[in-house]
């Protein structure tokens, strides 16, 4: 395990636990990807905030865990003005799968993320996605390598990240579309002080996005003020109606 990841909360510990033993695919994936990039422009020429909506059935921070048809869900997140959807595919802590995953990418026509904790590159070869989440922290110096392969099968790659070195290694490797994560993996607490505290730093040719913690229309606000391209929201708009809470965040500039 990387020296990176020392230092996390007990849930995260064990997320990463289980997702070091989950297996890979057979084999390797090809995907032709929606891109995330006209996705994000078309929301902008429509006058909607560019939001990728999380599939989310539960988390370590949750209460509870939803049975709605993901399928459904995803469907009122679009027409609540989505530019894309990010899918949970992690069993374990967050009620997600595979098969969510492969039903919603069926179901709609906009680029689908997909959300887990990939940690080996047979794990890329699991399901296609049109973009897929690696996370700097847990990824250490096998972050550039992770990135190269998953591009090679065609994956766009959203690098997550929550501090300077993390940023500065994700830009290092080459990332060109960057999650700055409000949430401390360490402590679980969010602080959306985080994204305007590293955005600065993020060269302008690439793909911004504020996660997690974004509830409010004043929040969206403030993270595109803070120089977000796009944001990832997840509980705020499982919380509720998919459909009007969508419209709401989306509808804020
Ligand atoms: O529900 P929120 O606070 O809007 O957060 C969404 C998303 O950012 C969060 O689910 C998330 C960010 N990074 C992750 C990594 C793995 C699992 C989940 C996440």
């Amino acid at each position: 395990m990387n020296e990176s990841t020392g230092e996390v909360a007990p849930e995260v510990q064990s997320i990463l636990e289980t997702a070091a033993d989950r297996p890979g695919g057979d084999e390797r994936v090809s995907v032709t990807p929606r891109s995330l990039s006209a996705a994000f422009a078309a929301a902008e020429r429509d006058g909607r905030v560019p939001v990728i909506a999380e599939v989310k059935p539960t988390s370590p921070t949750t209460d509870g865990e939803t049975d709605a048809d993901p399928v459904a869900l995803a469907k009122s997140m679009i027409d609540g003005g989505a530019a894309a959807l990010s899918v949970l595919t992690e069993p374990e802590h967050f009620g997600g799968s595979i098969e969510n995953l492969q039903r919603v990418r069926e179901a709609v026509d906009v680029p689908v993320l997909r959300k887990d904790f990939v940690l080996r590159e047979a794990q890329l070869d699991t399901v296609e996605s049109d973009v897929i989440l690696l996370i700097a922290r847990f990824l250490g110096d096998d972050l550039e390598p992770m990135l190269e392969a998953a591009r090679d099968r065609g994956f766009q790659v959203l690098v997550e990240v929550h501090t300077k070195p993390e940023l500065d290694a994700a830009i290092d490797a080459g990332a060109d579309i960057i999650g700055i994560n409000n949430r401390d993996l360490a402590k679980l607490a969010v602080d959306l002080a985080t994204v305007e505290r590293l955005a600065p730093n993020v060269p302008d040719d690439v793909t911004l996005i504020a996660e997690s913690g974004v509830s409010t229309v004043d929040d969206v606000r403030r993270m595109r003020e803070a120089g977000a391209n796009g944001l990832l929201i997840g509980s705020a708009i499982m919380d509720g109606d998919p459909q009007t809470n969508t419209q709401r965040l989306t509808g804020a500039e």
